[in-house]
């Protein structure tokens, strides 16, 4: 039986008018909240998330692929010197959707992010079940894709590890941020915080000794013919999955003290550190070395070996394999939450609802794990990353829908609501029938049969395709 786990808005009386009567009401009056019911409206006791970690949590979840991949390959086939307008581009929009989340954060108090959005603004089951099997593509898929893309260059690196010929360190990474979660928030909380100084920290240093070799006759074309306007905005949207995981600090709202106003601080400020160091990082990239020199695959390592700077080049890439682990940390953190939600609305069996002794969602935590393991291990690369980021657009679609819905009142709420949950769904099946994933012979169910008789071979060939 499904639990309502937020309380609705009040329904309208049938027959009101299309629009209320009298003065407008001031769009400067501050919202309902939306109170999650059984759990006063407010955080836990004992909520131990504050701003700082949020916002740490928010870099280490979405810096990675944007600074140490995206940049440079845009940079050299797409863009030239104006990967910088296209970073700028991709980072915008999500800035835009970012405001749909942070508004809701502020009314709605609960760890399904935008499951529990849908929820509160009444858009219905359908809609919270697209909510959710997005949320869990997201997190899930990304943290795949995250740790096979790490996996390829580890084993790149070739560190002669012999039990790497065994074990896929895909898997490996996903089976460990699973431990650590398990382990608590307390050991959660400072690898997430000592990594993402670390992070910021190697960013910084590749900014500061690119900038060092800075000549402005890189930059000139700023537009290279061969790519124009058209190239930018390609561009835009290749760096777009460089600035996604900002979303994961609302699955935190229930750990957060004061969470409706921490959290969409929390999803502007960690935006705007990802944003900037992003941004910073590819025009540094292109002021050192012309783009068109670069290798799509290698991005700052390529520009230091091509400026003779060894040294510079050898800590990017050791650098890299230490601090992106946090990245895949950072999608599976929320997986566990959002889990344990489910399962407290009757829509996944009632034992992945249970919490240990300090609130931890294990079981729930365990089987996200489990899961996102099995598909780091199985499912090639490219199809974690199209399918991810499919799920992730969904799901800024809904946020922007449920902001939209929960501002209107009335009778005009109630038939928005209506729509949508008609709407929602029928689109997103018939966006998943008619995509060419599953009509072509790349169709996800048999990939995975191919995949689960391809063994190490398999995971070698992964490996090569996310270089
Ligand atoms: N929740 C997510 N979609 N996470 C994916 C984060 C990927 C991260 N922005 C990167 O560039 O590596």
């Amino acid at each position: 039986m499904l639990r309502a786990h937020v309380m609705l808005a009040p329904r309208a009386a049938p027959g009101a008018a299309l629009l209320p009567r009298g003065p407008r009401p001031s769009p400067r009056r501050r919202r309902a909240d939306l109170v999650p019911r059984g759990a006063d409206g407010g955080e836990r006791r004992g909520a131990r998330y504050g701003l700082a970690d949020l916002v740490a949590l928010s870099v280490a979840s979405t810096v990675g692929s944007g600074v140490f991949s995206l940049a440079g390959r845009v940079a050299s086939q797409e863009a030239g010197p104006a990967v910088v307008l296209s970073l700028g581009i991709g980072a915008m929009g999500c800035l835009l959707s970012a405001t749909a989340y942070a508004e809701l954060a502020s009314r709605v108090v609960a760890a399904g992010s935008v499951y529990a959005y849908a929820q509160a603004t009444g858009l219905g089951r359908s809609a919270m079940a697209v909510a959710a099997l997005c949320l869990i593509v997201e997190y899930s898929w990304s943290c795949a894709a995250v740790s096979v893309d790490w996996s390829g260059k580890l084993l790149r690196a070739d560190f002669g590890l012999p039990f790497l010929q065994v074990l896929d360190p895909a898997v490996l990474l996903v089976l460990f941020c699973t431990g650590l979660l398990i382990n608590g928030t307390k050991a959660s909380r400072l690898f997430t915080n000592v990594s993402t100084v670390a992070k910021v920290g190697l960013i910084l240093f590749l900014i500061a000794t690119a900038l060092m070799a800075f000549d402005a006759k890189n930059l000139q074309p700023f537009i290279p013919e061969e790519y124009g306007i058209s190239g930018i905005l390609r561009g835009a949207i290749d760096s777009f999955f460089g600035f996604l995981g900002f979303d994961a600090v609302c699955a935190l709202a229930l750990d957060t003290k004061d969470a409706r106003r921490v959290v969409p601080n929390a999803l502007f400020l960690g935006l705007f550190v990802s944003g900037g160091l992003t941004c910073l990082a590819g025009f540094a990239l292109v002021s050192a070395v012309p783009a068109s020199r670069l290798d799509p695959a290698a991005g700052f390592v390529s520009a230091f070996e091509i400026l003779g700077n060894d040294f510079a080049a050898a800590v990017v890439t050791v650098g890299e394999l230490l601090v992106l682990p946090v990245v895949a940390f950072g999608c599976l953190l929320p997986l566990g939450r959002l889990l344990c939600c489910l399962a407290e609305d009757g829509f996944l069996p009632a034992p992945l609802a249970r919490r240990d002794a300090s609130d931890e969602p294990l079981l729930a935590t365990l089987l996200g794990g489990a899961a996102t393991a099995i598909c780091a291990g199985l499912v090639p690369f490219e199809d974690l990353n199209d399918i991810c980021s499919a799920a992730v657009l969904s799901c800024f679609i809904l946020a922007s829908v449920s902001a939209v819905v929960s501002r209107q009142e009335g009778a005009l709420q109630e038939q928005l609501r209506g729509l949508l949950a008609v709407f929602v769904p029928c689109t997103f099946f018939c966006l998943l029938l008619l995509s060419p994933r599953w009509t072509t012979d790349t169709a996800l169910a048999p990939m995975l049969v191919r995949q689960l008789g391809g063994g190490v071979g398999g995971r070698r060939r992964r490996s090569d395709q996310s270089a």
